[in-house]
């Protein structure tokens, strides 16, 4: 594959975009080769394309909408989550507003046969080939950070063997990640220039997306914390992405458990 191209993060806003200019620091030096192309076994995808509703459960520390959440340990919370019904773990690796690491990921791996999705903000092709040597079975792409770019790390995530969840909060993002050929569309109902959560907005996009004849996996994030909240996305939905109010819970098995049953 060819060296991607960087994505134009001062067109980030807010919160987002101090994250982003940050991790893009972190990188600044890191080798954006990608290596020889991986096979991709698909298994965030196939843990999540079932009949029913799925949990990605988050291992999550801590936030900037919330600060300190809990003192997690990575491996204690895969095990609860999978014990509570998850279908695949979430882990987040951003270090600085997210207490995340790659050590976090690569525990949580260790101890599950769960597919597990590095959460960060990429905005280097060398993340996506850490997430594979990791172990990650899937990354996050962020249409609001990578805009017009989102196709290429798309195909750089496949190059690598990853699934990719391409994360949208609005009608443009939508669009854009539908033309760039994404498989699996996570809806983030928070605003993460605002931190505003709308739980309205994954029901309104995730009907437009279906509408345009997207067939692939549609995941409702971010907000939930009730059995009532999830019944929004129920029929609609292929998955959920729950971290706060699980990770806050103080019972990860149970919290995910109760959340999910109607
Ligand atoms: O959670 C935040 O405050 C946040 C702020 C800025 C950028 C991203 C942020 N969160 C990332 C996420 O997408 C969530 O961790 C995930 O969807 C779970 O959300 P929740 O269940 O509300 O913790």
């Amino acid at each position: 594959m060819s060296v991607l191209s960087a994505p134009d993060l001062k067109r980030v806003p807010g919160v987002l975009g101090r994250i982003v200019e940050l991790r893009a620091g972190d990188y600044v030096d890191a080798d954006p080769a990608l290596g020889e192309a991986r096979a991709g076994a698909r298994r965030f995808e196939g843990a999540l394309a079932v009949p029913d509703l799925s949990l990605i459960a988050e291992v999550k520390r801590a936030s900037p909408s919330e600060g300190a959440i809990a003192p997690l340990d990575p491996a204690d919370a895969a095990r609860a989550y999978a014990a509570g019904g998850a279908a695949a773990i979430s882990v987040l690796t951003e270090p600085r507003y997210f207490d995340g690491n790659r050590g976090a990921l690569l525990e949580v791996v260790a101890v599950t046969d769960l597919p597990a999705l590095r959460k960060d903000f990429v905005v280097h092709p060398a993340m996506l080939r850490e997430a594979a040597d990791w172990g990650a079975s899937a990354a996050l792409l962020m249409v609001s950070v990578l805009h017009e770019h989102t196709g290429e790390y798309l195909g750089a995530a496949h190059h690598l063997g990853l699934d990719a969840l391409v994360e949208v909060h609005d009608e443009r993002e939508l669009d854009i990640a539908l033309e760039a050929g994404a498989r699996i569309i996570g809806v983030n109902n928070r605003d993460l220039t605002t931190l505003k959560i709308d739980l309205s907005v994954s029901p309104r996009l995730i009907r437009r997306a279906r509408e345009a004849g997207f067939t692939g996996v549609l995941v409702a994030e971010s907000g939930y914390r009730t059995p009532q909240d999830i019944a929004a996305v129920r029929g609609l939905a292929d998955a959920v992405l729950v971290g706060s109010s699980l990770a806050g819970s103080g019972d990860l098995s149970r919290a995910a458990r109760d959340l999910m049953t109607p």
